[in-house]
């Protein structure tokens, strides 16, 4: 499982440029969690403030334990074979072919020997759909296949923390959605902590289990998906669906003040949309029940449009195991159908038969609410497609992550 990353109080400047003051957030174990700000709001700065390659004036950022802010050079080494970051152009070597790019991480920081390297990458280019590409220099491929090379590079070291910068910039919008698929059938293969900088609204609305935003230099929220994409907050709905009416400008000069904000008019809040799921035949994201968990536990505290939202993500018999009623809106699926499948939030599979519920670690019953427990595991592996549509407009890649998995499992 990814680990968690803990950023506290964080703060950073370019001489007397603050870039932003005070950002406190958690990147959840295993969660995909999406940055958003507008130009210039210092998400790339944030990137590189969690692996170590900026210093914060203040604040710490914690990850296994260590605050990488403060830690002797070593410990950060150490920390940063945690990480794999995917830059925007993928920021591969022009006169490398593919190959020996997505090797070079292996043959700079580990001592494996040609054939276990060969394994490797050939392994990885299989799971982003490149195999077959690894004498083509980055130059004679498409930005998609270098965004995927990039990806594939950095997962070479087994990363538990994965860094995404724009993802999308430069690709077209199946391209974009189908490195989406990728990402989320990256996570749901190796369970590792990942964060997206993007402005691709579709990405931000469908990817992550957590948004946060960047705003005139603050972070302005952060939390799990559905309060974010729920919320009446002027700068996030403006922003999550690209309106040019609202307190952002052209330019920061342009930006709203305080006191505009308060006056501007409510913008309506469109609904939800559905977020990805993985491919059909691929393992289950385990962040999902993890985040259900962690999720309900903090129910109480979150807006109702965000209680409701999460609410409907639940079937009946989870929402009996978590000790909580249906929301109050739409009408209740008959039993044994799955709840609330259309594009309001996340699918949700029909019920396959339930293995007993796991018990919580014994640190985290002292502060689990009465009523919430761990839900059971719904996947059930004859399960519908769900998500077809974006594996379908490139089937490669989806297929090789397929029969990368088949092996994996120990299928011919
Ligand atoms: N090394 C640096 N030295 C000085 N200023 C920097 C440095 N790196 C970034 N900045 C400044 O920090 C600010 C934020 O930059 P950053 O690239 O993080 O923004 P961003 O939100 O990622 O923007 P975009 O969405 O356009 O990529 C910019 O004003 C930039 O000029």
């Amino acid at each position: 499982m990814g680990v968690e990353v803990v950023v506290d109080g964080l703060s950073k400047s370019f001489g007397s440029q603050t870039i932003w003051r005070d950002v406190t957030l958690t990147l959840p174990p295993g969660e995909i969690s999406v940055l958003l700000g507008p130009s210039g709001t210092g998400k790339s700065v944030f990137l590189k403030s969690l692996v170590g390659l900026l210093k914060p004036e203040e604040g710490k950022v914690v990850i296994n334990g260590v605050d990488i802010c403060t830690c002797p050079e070593k410990e950060l080494y150490e920390v940063r074979k945690l990480f794999g970051v995917l830059f925007q152009d993928g920021a591969l070597f022009g006169s490398m072919n593919l190959f020996d790019n997505i090797a070079f991480p292996l043959r700079e920081h580990t001592r494996k020997n040609e054939s276990e390297i060969r394994r490797i990458v050939l392994e990885k280019m299989e799971m982003v759909g490149l195999l077959g590409a690894e004498d083509k220099l980055p130059g004679e491929i498409s930005g998609g296949m270098r965004k995927r090379a990039g990806l594939a590079r950095a997962l070479v070291l087994d990363p538990e923390i994965i860094l995404v910068d724009e993802p999308d910039s430069g690709l077209d919008p199946v391209r974009t959605v189908l490195l989406n698929q990728l990402i989320v059938d990256l996570n749901a293969q190796i369970d590792a902590t990942i964060l997206i900088v993007t402005h691709d609204i579709n990405t931000a609305r469908t990817v992550p289990d957590n948004i946060g935003m960047l705003y005139r230099r603050h972070l302005v929220m952060y939390g799990p998906r559905e309060v974010l994409l729920t919320s009446p907050e002027p700068v996030v709905v403006q922003f999550l669906n690209g309106r040019p009416d609202g307190p952002i400008g052209m330019s920061e000069e342009k930006d709203a003040g305080e006191n505009e904000l308060a006056r501007l008019n409510e913008l309506s809040v469109p609904p939800m949309m559905a977020q990805l799921e993985v491919t059909p035949g691929m393992p289950e994201r385990s962040a999902v029940r993890r985040r259900k968990d962690r999720v309900l536990r903090q129910l109480g505290t979150l807006a109702p449009s965000a209680q409701q939202e999460i609410l409907k993500t639940l079937t009946p018999e989870e929402l009996a195991l978590y000790g909580h009623s249906a929301p109050a809106t739409g009408a209740w699926p008959q039993s044994g159908e799955p709840a609330w499948p259309q594009q309001h939030t996340e699918p949700v599979r029909p019920q396959a038969p339930q293995p007993p519920a796991q018990p919580l670690p014994q640190s985290e019953v002292a502060d689990v609410p009465q009523q919430v427990r761990p839900s059971p595991h719904p996947r059930d592996p004859e399960a519908p497609p769900w998500a077809a549509g974006a594996s379908e407009a490139e089937p490669e890649p989806a297929e090789s992550r397929r029969r990368w998995f088949g092996r994996k499992r120990g299928e011919q």
